[in-house]
């Protein structure tokens, strides 16, 4: 399945909006509430605004043309009371989008990280590390602006402007019509353009997680790049990221304040219209010079509110550039699935692999129709060049990934119908590369562990004494207290690996799989474990895979691995031959 969020195809990027259209309501949902009332203090402030031009024009033409001072003071007292209570609405409305914006970038910061937690380990293959953090950071981040600053404008912009339209048509309708019309090329304008601002800043959006990606990448090998002196090609790299990323800022920047100047013109063109016909219809006895000011003032009303318009509307096409890039996150389904329990098969053995086929993508298929049964108890090892597919095999033990073809069997039950919890309970996998999170050795060994996790230091030491793994804990100076920084670069791979054993050992699995795990390791501490594996409850079978072949001398059974096959090698003597052979080949 493709899960690369930088080439998904017309069709998954168009399911991927709807659906994330259809998420962010859901997501919102729950603040309907307070958009509601929201919504209502927007409109009564915006009336409060728009009943002030029509109070001024009554005043100069009933009040201050007569000579009526007390009703001037009346009025004037009523705009105060009137400025104040939208001096409050203001401020109210404004407290209760920022909430819902805070609120929505917090619930939905949540729902991208959940998500990336339930993908599989292909999504991750495919997306850079770097990408992924500037979408949760800071595409969330424009959605964020819009909804606590651009949307309560808009809204307001919105209804002053249909308020003042009204009252425009209202109070003359041929002067009104004259006054609104450079507002439908404005409209025209905005559609026709909308899909080009939003395309540029969705380039400037993606060439950000561009950056992103790439300040992650060479912080992340920054030891490779100072010991073969790559400085250089590093900051060549970053410099062509970095100016892709200032030419897209500057195209999205000029996309989005094309409309600026534009919505300049036109609303000077109205106040134009407004001045030269309202004159006109003075001159003729139709106007009233109140009825002109309190015009001249809607027009502004109107027009104002659209000019800053121009401003959110491309503040809208960039929350939506945003919106996008995070839906195809929010749209992604696991491809696997926890399937219906099926049949039981009676008297199964613990893992079988029938009829594999794997492939990583449509170019190459690693394993070829493999076929193997691994017993209770027993000790299995994966032999076989670099390159062969013992990794690969081991994750489809694991369900990191599920087969192409075939089936992958657990205690006779296909492995895809088992929740997440119960494979990892059953299956505990040392990695190659173990990582370790930043805290103590005893977070480390803890991490996917409810059992102890209430337990004292004292009573941890005991349950690792118990599992034969104290000998272990020794070797860290300050035992579980041992700190672990900047996700164990504080410690040896060595001492990495053996958290990582601790911490697998430690979950009681049923068959436990060391991938290369004592590859860092001295012979001393590797005859440790190798006791430590001995010891271990007599139900649990060992999957190790090896370079070094001392450490399989004692495997019941050992599979040589090469060129997508899986073939029972026979004796410790047949595997070195095989190995031999099988080097030579590749
Ligand atoms: N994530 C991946 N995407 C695409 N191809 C992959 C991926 N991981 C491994 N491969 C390819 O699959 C093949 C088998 O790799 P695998 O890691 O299983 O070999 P291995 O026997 O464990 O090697 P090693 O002894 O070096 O650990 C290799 O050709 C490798 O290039």
């Amino acid at each position: 399945m493709n899960y690369d969020l930088n080439q998904l195809s017309k069709n998954q990027q168009k399911t991927s909006t709807m659906a994330g259209l259809k998420k962010l309501l859901q997501l919102i949902a729950h603040e309907k509430p307070t958009l509601i009332i929201a919504f209502f203090i927007i409109i009564a402030n915006s009336a409060l605004n728009l009943l002030g031009p029509l109070i001024i024009g009554h005043t100069i033409d009933n009040y201050v043309q007569h000579k009526n001072f007390d009703g001037v003071l009346r009025n004037a007292a009523i705009l105060l009371a009137m400025y104040a209570t939208a001096l409050f609405t203001s401020y109210k409305q404004t407290t209760l989008m920022g909430g819902v914006g805070q609120r929505m970038l917090f619930t939905l910061r949540n729902s991208i990280f959940n998500k990336l937690q339930q993908l599989p380990v292909a999504f991750f293959n495919q997306n850079k590390a770097g990408d992924l953090i500037s979408r949760v950071n800071n595409d969330t981040d424009k959605l964020n602006q819009f909804f606590s600053q651009s949307l309560m404008q808009f809204i307001g912009n919105i209804s002053t402007m249909i308020g003042a339209g009204i009252f425009l048509l209202v109070i003359n309708f041929e002067l009104g019509a004259a006054a609104l019309a450079p507002s439908l090329l404005i409209l025209f304008l905005t559609l026709a353009l909308s899909p080009w601002i939003k395309s540029k800043n969705a380039a400037n959006l993606k060439s950000t997680g561009g950056l992103s990606a790439e300040i992650q990448e060479s912080l992340n090998n920054f030891k490779v790049i100072i010991a073969f002196n790559r400085r250089d090609y590093f900051r060549k790299r970053f410099e062509e990221a970095n100016t892709d990323n200032y030419k897209t800022a500057i195209g999205a920047g000029l996309a989005n304040n094309v409309f600026v100047p534009v919505y300049g013109l036109f609303a000077s063109m109205a106040q134009l219209i407004v001045l030269c016909f309202g004159i006109y219809l003075i001159s003729k006895g139709m106007f009233s010079i109140g009825l002109m000011v309190s015009y001249l003032s809607y027009a502004t009303n109107f027009y104002n509110p659209l000019r800053q318009l121009a401003a959110l509307w491309t503040n809208f096409q960039t929350a939506m550039a945003g919106w996008d890039r995070i839906s195809q996150i929010l749209s992604l389904e696991s491809n696997l699935p926890v399937l219906p329990a099926g049949v039981n098969e009676p008297d199964a053995c613990l893992l079988e692999f029938r009829h594999v086929h794997f492939s990583y993508d449509e170019s190459r298929e690693i394993l070829h129709n493999i076929c193997f049964k691994l017993e209770r108890g027993k000790t299995y090892a994966l032999v076989g060049p670099t390159g062969g597919g013992k990794t690969t095999t081991a994750s489809l033990i694991a369900r990191l990934y599920d087969p192409t073809k075939g089936l992958v069997l657990l205690g006779g039950k296909d492995i895809r119908t088992l929740t997440p919890e119960e494979r990892s309970q059953k299956i505990g996998f040392i990695l190659q590369e173990p990582f370790l999170f930043t805290g103590t050795v005893r977070d480390n060994i803890l991490y996917g562990n409810e059992l102890y996790k209430d337990h004292t230091n004292e009573q941890m030491e005991q349950v690792i004494r118990d599992a034969n793994l104290g000998s272990l804990l020794a070797i860290f100076e300050e035992g579980l207290d041992t700190r672990v920084l900047s996700g164990g670069d504080s410690i040896s791979l060595g001492q990495k690996q053996l958290i990582a054993f601790m911490r697998a050992v430690l979950r009681n699995p049923e068959i436990l799989i060391l991938d290369e795990a004592t590859a860092n390791i001295d012979t001393i501490t590797e005859r440790l474990l190798s006791d430590i594996l001995d010891k271990l409850p007599e139900s649990t079978t060992r999957v190790i895979i090896a370079h070094r072949l001392n450490t399989i001398e004692n495997a019941d059974e050992i599979f040589f691995v090469n060129s997508g096959e899986v073939i029972r090698a026979g004796s410790f003597d047949d595997a070195m031959d095989l190995l031999l052979q099988g080097k030579r080949v590749s």
